[in-house]
């Protein structure tokens, strides 16, 4: 090739990386936020080509890279590697890393100092796991330019005092609980809120009554701002039973490009999660 090739012009189809603002004018419009778990520069590539929204690097990464039986023993080092690998691959799309078991639940000086070691690996914002005791975190780090993802309702990093993977919030009690702690983290300027297995009833009213919270569901219904899967579990690599809110989009598809086209597709257009399906 001549040293005086043209540069390459600028793919006037490229996709523009994603900011907080652009994320809350898409919600504030109705459409559906697609994200899905990521690891891997490769994957990163071929899922922000898809036109996922946000990739996280969830500490499941503990459970679907590692073998682990729980995201406990996942440490910070690990997240922050895998999320500078996901970086590089990564063009357009908003990158989330999980703050891991051990990491911020300290004080709000430690979720301080691992949140920085996470955005320097690449991220945009951190996800914590837990309720109202989590708010005073949230806010230290928010009033410091770090967007937070809060979570509540199954949080995986619980799984021994919960006593397993289980719906939570079915109860009155549960439920008013949960609502309450979704109005203190919005208060202290959560951005993003994910609701994991909780019924889609708690979660819908946890969406309207905070209508500057984009609520994610995974196993929450189809009433949030957006979804979630694990990227192994939705393109049917995760062996043994799985949970009953996943849907193998590798069933109808010939390329795991086209799996993750459809997901993008299904989130956006309301037919994924079903109701009769993937709800509690
Ligand atoms: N691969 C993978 N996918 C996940 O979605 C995931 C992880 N790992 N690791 C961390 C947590 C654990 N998760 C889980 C694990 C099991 C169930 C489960 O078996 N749920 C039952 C219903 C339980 C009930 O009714 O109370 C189900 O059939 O969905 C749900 C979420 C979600 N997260
Ligand atoms: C499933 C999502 C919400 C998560 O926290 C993870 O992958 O670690
Ligand atoms: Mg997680």
């Amino acid at each position: 090739m001549s040293s005086h090739a043209t540069p390459t012009p600028t793919d006037p189809t490229a996709r523009k990386p994603l900011t907080l603002h652009r994320l809350r004018e898409m919600h504030a419009a109705g459409e559906k936020i697609a994200m899905l778990t990521c690891y891997d520069s490769s994957f990163a590539r071929l899922l922000d080509d898809a036109g996922v929204d946000c990739l996280l690097v969830g500490d499941s990464l503990g459970m679907v890279l590692q073998g682990q039986s729980s995201t406990l023993p996942v440490t910070l080092e690990e997240v922050a590697y895998h999320t500078r690998a996901v970086a590089r691959g990564n063009r357009s799309a908003w990158l989330i890393a999980d703050l891991p078991f051990g990491s911020y639940q300290e004080s709000k000086e430690q979720a301080l100092r691992s949140s920085v070691e996470l955005m320097r690996a690449g991220a945009q914002m951190v996800k914590l796991e837990g309720g109202g005791w989590t708010a005073e975190a949230v806010d230290f780090l928010v009033q410091r330019g770090i967007p937070v993802c809060a979570h509540l309702g199954l949080t995986p990093q619980s799984v021994h005092a919960f006593g397993g993977y289980r719906v939570q919030g079915r109860d009155e009690s549960g439920a008013a609980v949960l609502k309450r702690h979704a109005a203190e983290l919005a208060d202290a300027g959560a951005a993003m809120l994910v609701l994991e297995l909780v019924p889609s009833a708690l979660a819908e009213e946890v969406s309207a009554s905070n209508p500057g919270l984009m609520t994610i569901g995974i196993g929450a219904g189809p009433v949030c701002a957006g979804q979630v899967l694990v990227l192994h579990d939705m393109l049917n690599v995760t062996r043994g039973k799985l949970p009953r809110f996943v849907r193998n989009f590798m069933a109808d598809a010939s390329s795991i490009d086209e799996a993750v086209r459809a997901y993008v597709r299904d989130v956006k257009n309301g037919r994924f999660p079903d109701p009769q399906l993937h709800t509690y």
